[in-house]
C-alpha cells in the first residue's frame, strides 16, 4: 500500500517565494538569487515529504508563477508576441519571458500585455489561460520538469513527476482564431508528451502523474475519446511507464467508464467531494489498475476523521488487495496552508479549536497515520484522532440558537427590494445626478508597504488604537483629495484598514477564527489567508460604518460603502463541514444585511456588496448548479434588500464567464454591477446583451492584475464597443477590479487616462445627438 501525494504548497511556509519573486521583479535581487530560493523550497518540500513517510513524492509541482503556464512553456506554446522579450538588447532569458507572459512587459521600448488569467476549477487559484491558434505546433521547449526530477534524485529521492494531462490542458485554453476546435490539436500535442515521457523514463522515473481534472466536468464524446486516444497511445508506446491518472474537485459520476477503462497503472479519485460512487468505482477498475484513495481533504483545514477514511481503505483492500491501494490527500495540497504548528497565538486560534485542524504538513502525517493504522495496527493513532473528532462534534462553542432561529425565520419579503429596478433607477438617477458614463473604482487603493507596516505594528501592539486610526484616517483623507483632483464621479475610501476583503470581515464576525500564517497561493506571488468558520456566525457590532461615514464627511461627492457579500465570504473562507454551505451562507447574509442597514442609516447612498467569487463557487457539474445559484441569489438578496429604493446597491464580480449564469446575475437585482472584461476585450458583454440584462453595468476598461498602464485610446475603444451592446445610460466606467495590488504611480496614470476616456466618450455621444 503506497502513500501518495499529488502536490505540495510551493510558496514556502513563510511565503519565501512571494518575497523572492517580488524582489526580483523590482530589481532588488538577481535571477540567480531567485533561483536559489526556488531550489531551497523544493528541497525542503521533498525532504519533508520523505520524512513524513510519503512514497510517491511529486516533482514539477513547484512553480515560479503558475503550473499551467509552466506547462505551456514545456510544450512550447508561447504566443508570438512574447518573442520580442527575448530579442533586442534587454538581456532577457526564458524566465523573464515567462514572467512577461504572466504579468505583461512594459519597458525597453516594449509594451506587451499579460496573458489572460482565470480561476482553476472551483478554487481561488488562478492560472494563465493557454492560447491556441489554428495551425498550432508544439515543441519541447523547457527543461524544468527534467531538471527538477534530477535535482531530487541528487538528494536521493526518486520522485513522481507531475504533468498536466493533454486533455485537461487543451480544455483549459482558448481558441484565438476561428475555424478549429482546440481538442483537434491533440494529434499535434501527443508527440511532445511522448518525448517528455521518454526523457523522464530515461532519467529513471517510474511513475508519472498525469492530472486530468477535466474528469470532474461534464464531458462529451469527443473529450472522452481524446482521453482514450492519449492514454491508449502512451501505454502502447511505453509499456514500462506507470501512469497515475488523477481526477479531483468532484466525482467521476458518468465519466466513470471513461476513466476506469483507460490503460493506466493507477487512478486517483477524490473521495472527499464525492464518496457516493466509491463501491461502483472499485467494481469497474481494470484488473491492472490500482486506486489512489483521496481521503484526506486537500481543500479544507479540518482534521481527517480516521474512522471514516479507514472504511474506504478497508473496502478497497478487501476488493483489490493491498498492492492495488494507495492512500492520498484528495487533491494537490497547493490549496492548503502549509503548517498548523506555526500557529502559536491563542487569541487568533484557541488551542481547543486548533486541535480540530490539519494543514498541509499535518495532512501528510494523516496519510501516514492511516497507513500505520491499517497496515501495522497502530490503534492508538485512531484513538487519539477520534478523541479530537468527538470533541469538535460535541463542542458548545459551535452552536448559537438565536442565529439558527433568525435564519429559519427568513421570509420571501426579506429577499425583495421595495420597487422593481426601473422605478428604483428613476429615483436614483434624480437623487444622484451623475453624468453619463459615470466613473468610479472598485474599492481598494494601493496597499503600500507603509500601510502594511502600520497594520503589522498595530497588531503587534506597537501602536495604540488611536494612533492607528488616525493614520488610517490620513490615508483616507488623501485618497479622497486625490480622487477629487483627478475628477472621479463616485468615490471610495480605499480600504486601507483591510488586510483582505474577506479576512477583514472574518476578524470582525463571531463564529470565525483566523491564522497568522495560513497562507494559500491565489495567483503568482499573491496569497490569501482564508479565515476559518468554525461555528454559527453573527455580527457583534457595525464593521465598516465608522470608516465610510468618516470618508463621506470629507466630500460633497458620493462615497460608496464597501462590503463583501455572503457568497464571497463563504467561498474564500475555510468553512465548517458539519452543516450545509447554504445555511452558513444565510448566516453571513444576515450579518451583511445588518451592516447595509447601518450604512444606510449613517447616510451612505451607494453601497457596494462585492460578490467576486460567485462564478468560482459554481459547481463543476451542471446538475448541481441550479441549487447553488438559487441559494446564492437568495443570500445576496437577503443581504441587500433592506434598503429603500433611493439607495443604490452595487455589486462587483471578477473573472467571470457569465454566459451560463446570466439569469442568476440578473436575479440578484443589484442596481449596478461592475465586472471584469478587459483582458477578454468585452467578449463577455454579449451575454448581457443577449439576455437583455436590464440593470446598470460597469464593464472593466482596464486590467489591474498587470502593472501596465492602459492608454486613453484603448479604453475609449472598449467603451465604444460596450456602447454598441448596452444602452449608454446604463454604462459605468471603472477598472476591472480593486487596485490594492498596484503601485500609486501606475494607478494615477491609469485612472487619469480612464477619466479622460470617459470624457471623450461623453463628448462623442453629445456631438452625435
Ligand atoms: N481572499 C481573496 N481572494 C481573492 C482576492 C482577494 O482580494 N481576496 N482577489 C482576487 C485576486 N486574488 C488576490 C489574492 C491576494 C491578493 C493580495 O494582495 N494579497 C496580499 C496579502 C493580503 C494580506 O492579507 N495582507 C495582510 C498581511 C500583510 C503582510 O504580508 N504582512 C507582513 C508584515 C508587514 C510588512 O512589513 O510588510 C508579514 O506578515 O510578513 C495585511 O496587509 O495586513 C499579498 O499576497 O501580498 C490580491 C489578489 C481573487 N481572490
Ligand atoms: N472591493 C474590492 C477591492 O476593490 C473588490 C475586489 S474583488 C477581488 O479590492
Ligand atoms: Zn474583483
Amino acid at each position: 500500500m503506497l502513500k501518495n501525494n499529488l502536490g505540495y504548497p510551493r510558496i514556502g511556509s513563510h511565503r519565501e517565494l512571494k518575497k523572492a519573486c517580488e524582489s526580483y521583479w523590482s530589481g532588488k535581487i538577481s535571477q540567480s538569487q531567485l533561483l536559489e530560493v526556488g531550489g531551497q523550497i523544493r528541497r525542503q518540500n521533498w525532504l519533508l515529504q520523505q520524512q513524513s513517510g510519503i512514497d510517491l513524492i511529486p516533482s514539477n509541482d513547484f512553480s515560479f508563477y503558475d503550473q499551467v503556464l509552466d506547462h505551456s512553456l514545456l510544450i512550447g506554446n508561447i504566443p508570438e508576441r512574447y518573442d520580442a522579450i527575448l530579442s533586442g538588447n534587454a538581456a532577457n532569458n526564458q524566465l523573464d519571458q515567462y514572467f512577461a507572459m504572466a504579468r505583461g512587459y512594459q519597458k525597453d521600448g516594449l509594451d506587451v500585455k499579460a496573458m489572460e488569467m482565470t480561476k482553476w476549477y472551483d478554487t481561488n487559484y488562478h492560472f494563465i489561460v493557454p492560447e491556441f491558434v489554428k495551425n498550432q505546433t508544439f515543441k519541447l521547449s523547457s527543461s524544468k520538469i527534467f531538471d527538477e526530477f534530477s535535482e531530487a534524485l541528487a538528494l536521493g529521492i526518486s520522485t513522481k513527476p507531475v504533468i498536466l494531462g493533454p486533455v485537461s490542458y487543451l480544455l483549459a485554453g482558448k481558441e484565438k482564431e476561428d475555424g478549429f476546435k482546440r481538442l483537434d490539436l491533440l494529434t499535434a500535442l501527443l508527440p511532445v508528451y511522448e518525448q517528455i515521457i521518454e526523457k523522464l523514463l530515461a532519467l529513471g522515473a517510474q511513475w508519472i502523474q498525469f492530472d486530468e481534472p477535466c474528469l470532474a466536468l461534464d464531458l462529451g464524446y469527443h473529450e472522452k475519446d481524446a482521453l482514450r486516444i492519449a492514454y491508449g497511445q502512451f501505454s502502447t508506446k511505453f509499456p514500462k511507464l506507470k501512469v497515475l491518472l488523477t481526477t479531483y474537485f468532484d466525482g467521476l459520476r458518468d465519466n466513470l467508464l471513461a476513466a476506469s477503462q483507460l490503460p493506466v497503472a493507477a487512478l486517483h479519485v477524490d473521495l472527499v467531494r464525492y464518496p457516493q460512487q466509491f463501491t461502483e468505482i472499485l467494481g469497474s477498475l481494470k484488473e491492472s489498475t490500482a486506486i489512489s484513495l483521496g481521503v484526506v481533504d486537500g481543500r479544507n483545514i479540518w482534521k481527517n476523521d480516521y474512522q471514516q477514511s479507514l472504511t474506504f481503505i478497508k473496502e478497497a483492500i478487501a476488493k483489490l488487495g493491498e498492492n492495488r491501494v494507495m492512500i492520498a490527500p484528495s487533491c494537490s495540497l497547493l490549496h492548503s496552508p502549509c503548517d498548523l504548528a506555526l500557529e502559536k497565538d491563542e487569541e487568533c486560534l484557541p488551542a481547543q479549536i486548533k486541535d480540530w485542524m490539519a494543514f498541509a504538513k499535518q495532512k501528510l502525517s494523516e496519510v501516514n497515520d492511516l497507513y500505520e493504522i491499517s497496515a501495522n495496527g497502530k490503534q492508538e493513532l485512531l484513538t487519539a484522532n477520534q478523541a479530537s473528532i468527538e470533541s469538535r462534534r460535541a463542542s458548545a462553542l459551535i452552536h448559537k440558537p438565536v442565529v439558527k432561529e433568525r435564519v429559519a425565520a427568513l421570509t420571501e419579503a426579506d429577499a425583495q427590494r421595495t420597487s422593481p429596478f426601473v422605478e428604483r433607477q428613476k429615483k436614483q438617477k434624480s437623487l444622484l445626478n451623475l453624468p453619463l458614463f459615470p466613473t468610479t473604482t472598485i474599492g481598494s487603493f494601493p496597499q503600500t508597504d507603509d500601510i502594511r507596516q502600520l497594520r503589522a505594528r498595530y497588531k503587534k501592539g506597537d501602536l495604540s488604537t488611536e494612533q492607528y486610526e488616525t493614520s488610517i484616517e490620513e490615508h483616507i483623507k488623501s485618497a479622497i483629495e486625490w480622487q477629487e483632483n483627478i475628477d472621479l464621479d463616485v468615490l471610495v475610501h480605499g480600504e486601507f484598514e483591510r488586510n483582505d476583503m474577506v479576512e477583514y470581515f472574518g476578524e470582525l464576525l463571531n463564529g470565525y477564527v483566523f491564522t497568522q500564517n495560513g497562507w494559500v497561493q491565489s495567483y503568482g506571488s499573491r496569497c490569501v489567508k482564508p479565515p476559518i468558520i468554525f461555528g454559527d456566525i453573527d455580527r457583534p457590532e457595525a464593521m465598516t460604518v465608522r470608516w465610510s461615514s468618516f470618508a463621506q464627511s470629507l466630500t460633497q461627492k458620493y462615497m460608496k460603502g464597501m462590503l463583501t457579500g455572503p457568497i464571497t465570504i463563504l467561498q474564500w473562507s475555510f468553512v465548517r463541514d458539519d452543516q450545509p454551505r447554504s445555511t452558513t451562507m444565510l448566516q453571513l447574509s444576515l450579518a451583511i444585511r445588518d451592516e447595509v442597514s447601518d450604512l444606510e442609516k449613517a447616510g451612505i447612498k451607494i453601497i457596494q456588496i462585492d460578490e467576486a467569487a460567485i462564478r468560482e463557487g459554481l459547481p463543476l457539474r451542471k446538475a448541481d448548479r441550479k441549487a447553488y445559484l438559487d441559494n446564492a441569489v437568495r443570500s445576496f438578496r437577503v443581504a441587500s434588500s433592506s434598503v429603500k429604493d433611493e439607495t443604490q446597491i452595487h455589486t462587483h464580480m471578477c473573472y467571470s464567464e457569465f454566459n451560463d449564469i446570466i439569469e442568476s446575475i440578473a436575479a440578484m437585482d443589484a442596481d449596478v454591477i461592475t465586472i471584469e472584461t478587459s483582458r477578454s476585450q468585452m467578449e463577455l458583454l454579449e451575454a448581457f446583451n443577449e439576455f437583455n440584462y436590464p440593470n446598470e453595468i460597469g464593464p472593466g476598461v482596464y486590467d489591474i492584475h498587470s502593472p501596465r498602464v492602459p492608454t486613453t485610446e484603448e479604453m475609449v475603444h472598449l467603451l465604444e464597443k460596450a456602447s454598441t451592446v448596452l444602452p449608454v445610460e446604463n454604462i459605468w466606467v471603472n477598472p476591472d477590479c480593486g487596485l490594492k495590488t498596484r503601485k500609486w504611480p501606475e494607478t494615477e496614470a491609469a485612472l487619469k487616462n480612464m477619466v479622460a476616456a470617459a470624457e471623450a466618450v461623453r463628448k462623442n455621444i453629445t456631438e452625435a445627438l
